[in-house]
């Protein structure tokens, strides 16, 4: 197994980063750009290893995308272009790809089968399963069809009005996917909002999307038309240097282009409330998604609740705002995120166990955790990154509060999402 020494960092952050292109947005332009009648181009696309995984997949299913570093070309197929691949599709760790992906295939009259790694392959699918069944697709694997591999074969699929029952992008995503192939109008119901990357995209693409509360509605059949996307910044990658910047007195960090979706900034909201000093400058669109410049500076921190409608606006920074809870005054409890236990690894185990071992005192719930604050060091060690990149780039920027070595198991998970992560890091450390 690869370990990574990684040296305590007691000086402040400072400088100016553009951390790399949106995971989510990433994806879904190669998946829209296969779908659509002519070229897309992609730029500022994330060149991370589940993206890379969507690129494989598509072209294995016959499309022609021509990637230069974060510059991608995709010749779109139309809607009924996608050919069977020789091939079982691999999904690697993503677990995006996979269930908007099924999503895509359910309306496809061709037979897919579908593998991934040991994380993805214990991660519930049954969530995208059941609706695409009941719109007509066939699908089979373990567990009748909820964990991976799976079969899967699409055909003409009838529109459904689903309600999401979990508070999943991927799910409605999937259903609004297969609504493209539907006879009819599809239509999800919301309670909770989360990100609408997927309907963004779509309406650049030329489709119809209408929108109602929380309601949407799309009418199958519509083509898609190639367009050129610029990919904005992920601002789930931009948390990880917000909160290290916050945890440093001293330090001042500016990331710059970083996607400022309605539907993400939880963590903005988060750092205001624990007190965090930050200045926004949202002024720009890139596409259909606002983009602006972020700037955060360290100084004293208090602990928070988060809670309900917010916890999907930060699903995957929940990680790294623990960590920043540990030093707070005072407690945070994170409810209604019972979610995190289906991510890459369960991520309310790893992240309590992770500070537990730090010296932190913090406790797992059923579904979120209470965490005391504490200006103590951090105690370092050997840490697993349990092969999720949010836990292993957790770990790595704990170093900047933690007065001993810390060894970081498997640390190569991190190119997931964030390939230059420590390079990065790295940029913004200064020496005095
Ligand atoms: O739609 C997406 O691109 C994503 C949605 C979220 O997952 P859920 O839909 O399972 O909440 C998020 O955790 C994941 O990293 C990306
Ligand atoms: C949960 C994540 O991704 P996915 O579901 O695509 O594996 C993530 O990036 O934190």
């Amino acid at each position: 197994m690869n370990q990574m020494e990684i040296k305590p960092r007691p000086h402040s952050l400072r400088g100016t980063l553009r951390v790399p292109g949106d995971k989510s947005i990433s994806h879904r332009s190669i998946m829209l750009g296969s779908l659509a009648e002519g070229k897309t181009t992609v730029k500022h696309f994330l060149t991370g290893e589940d993206c890379i995984t969507t690129i494989n997949v598509f072209r294995a299913m016959g499309v022609q995308i021509q990637q230069n570093d974060d510059e991608v070309t995709i010749v779109g197929k139309g809607l009924n272009g996608l050919s069977e691949a020789v091939e079982p599709l691999n999904l690697g760790n993503s677990g995006t790809t996979t269930r908007l992906l099924l999503g895509i295939l359910a309306g496809i009259p061709n037979h897919y089968s579908l593998f991934g790694d040991t994380s993805l392959s214990k991660r519930p699918m049954n969530r995208v399963v059941d609706p695409l069944r009941e719109m007509g697709a066939t699908i089979d694997g373990r567990e009748h069809g909820n964990l991976l591999p799976l079969s899967i074969r699409g055909q003409a699929l009838k529109p459904i009005h689903y309600r999401l029952p979990v508070n999943s992008a991927q799910v409605k995503s999937a259903v609004l996917l297969a609504g493209l192939f539907a006879e009819g109008t599809t239509t999800v119901m919301e309670p909770v909002k989360t990100r609408d990357h997927t309907e963004r995209l779509l309406e650049a693409f030329g489709v119809k999307v209408v929108r109602e509360d929380d309601l949407i509605h799309l009418e199958g059949g519509q083509t898609l038309t190639g367009v050129d996307i610029e990919v904005p910044g992920d601002i789930s990658s931009a948390a990880f240097f917000m909160c290290a910047a916050a945890l440093k007195k001293d330090s001042e960090v500016t990331l710059k282009d970083v996607g400022l979706n309605p539907t993400r900034t939880g963590i903005i909201d988060v750092l205001k409330d624990m007190g965090v000093s930050m200045e926004i400058n949202t002024t720009r669109h890139i596409g259909d998604e606002p983009v602006g410049d972020i700037t955060v500076k360290g100084g004293t921190l208090n602990g928070a609740t988060l809670s309900g409608e917010l916890i999907p606006r930060l699903i995957d920074e929940l990680p790294i705002i623990a960590l920043l809870a540990s030093r707070a005054e005072g407690k945070t409890i994170i409810k209604d995120a019972e979610e995190l236990r289906y991510k890459e690894t369960d991520r309310i185990k790893a992240v309590v166990d992770t500070l537990n071992q730090m010296g932190v005192k913090a406790d797992a719930t059923q579904d979120g955790m209470v965490i005391e604050g504490s200006s103590n060091p951090l105690k370092g060690g050997v840490f697993s990154s349990y092969h999720d990149h949010r836990i292993g780039m957790m770990v790595a920027v704990a170093s900047l509060v933690c007065e001993e070595e810390i060894i970081l198991e498997n640390p190569s998970c991190i190119s997931i999402s964030y390939p230059n992560f420590f390079e990065d890091l790295d940029s913004l450390y200064v020496q005095a």
